[in-house]
């Protein structure tokens, strides 16, 4: 696992050097999910295969970039699931980034993920590994120094509500509305990796993107963006679910399955999963 590591800070240095310099317009391409890639989620993915495919205890990798699963060691214990550049669209308005990585053992699939990372690529570049604990890692002079352990608190403050609002169903509207009467302030960039980092250190809220009319089975996927941090979300003593149960039940039948998730500390996910299984 600590070669992994080291790869993942070996990525991130490069990464970062791409997001400061990298021409940010559009490539001719789709991907797997339909989305035009950038030039940049390109090139973030090909930083990231040729660091993985030298490394020996990696099995198999899968890039939300890519249509396939590729083979790296047949010997290797790791199946890793990744998203090269996180909220890539936004780095044209220079706001904050990401990469992520699941990492997986046997097949992927939720059960089967043993612990993942995060990268944030904003004015500070930070790493976040959740194996047992989830621990924080800031780059300083070139190398990540551990700077501290996250826990979330039982509530907090703060309201992440994704997706398109004239597409979701008029309890979820409800639901949103009612966490805003309580107080709670809206923080959503549009970022996943930003937005949760933002909620973990934050000590928690709520981050939500249902299923909506347009996208009936959400927009984020399972094995690149979901359960890594849901596993993140968990060991940081908060909860990850799909409305009605937790996201890491799930099953997988395609790499590229999209889920409805929401991400938070338990007081808001407990509400979520109250008006959920009374109305979905
Ligand atoms: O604009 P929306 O529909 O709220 O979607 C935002 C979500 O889409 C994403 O940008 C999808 O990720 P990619 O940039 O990797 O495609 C997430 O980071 C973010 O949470
Ligand atoms: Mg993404
Ligand atoms: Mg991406």
């Amino acid at each position: 696992m600590q070669e992994i590591i080291k790869a993942i800070e070996e990525s991130a240095k490069k990464i970062k050097v791409l997001i400061e310099t990298g021409d940010t317009g559009k490539s001719e391409f789709e991907n797997s999910t339909g989305d035009t890639q950038l030039k940049l989620d390109i090139e973030s993915d090909k930083i990231i295969e040729d660091i993985f495919a030298k490394i020996p205890t990696i099995k198999a990798i899968v890039s939300e970039e890519q249509d396939e699963i590729k083979k790296i060691n047949e010997n290797g214990k790791y199946l890793i699931a990744y998203d090269p550049l996180d909220g890539s669209s936004l780095v044209d308005v220079n706001l904050s980034v990401g990469s992520i990585f699941g990492i997986y053992e046997n097949e992927f699939n939720a059960k089967n993920i043993i612990a993942s990372i995060y990268v944030v690529f904003g004015p500070r570049v930070e790493m976040v590994v959740t194996t047992n604990e989830v621990k924080m890692y800031r780059l300083l002079n070139n190398e990540f120094k551990f700077i501290q352990n996250i826990k979330l608190n039982e509530k907090g403050k703060l309201n992440a509500p994704g997706s398109t609002q004239n597409c979701w169903t008029t309890f979820h509207k409800q639901l949103i509305d009612d966490i805003f009467n309580d107080g709670y302030r809206l923080r959503y960039s549009g970022g996943m990796v930003p937005d949760l980092h933002q909620i973990l250190l934050k000590g928690g809220g709520l981050f939500s993107y249902p299923a909506t009319s347009d996208r009936p089975k959400g927009k984020l996927r399972q094995l690149f963006e979901v359960f890594p941090f849901a596993l993140t979300f968990e060991k940081a003593g908060g909860k990850a679910i799909n409305g009605e149960k937790r996201v890491l039940e799930i099953s997988t039948t395609h790499i590229h399955d999209t889920t409805a998730c929401f991400f938070g500390s338990n007081t808001e996910i407990n509400r979520v999963l109250e008006v959920y299984s009374k109305n979905a």
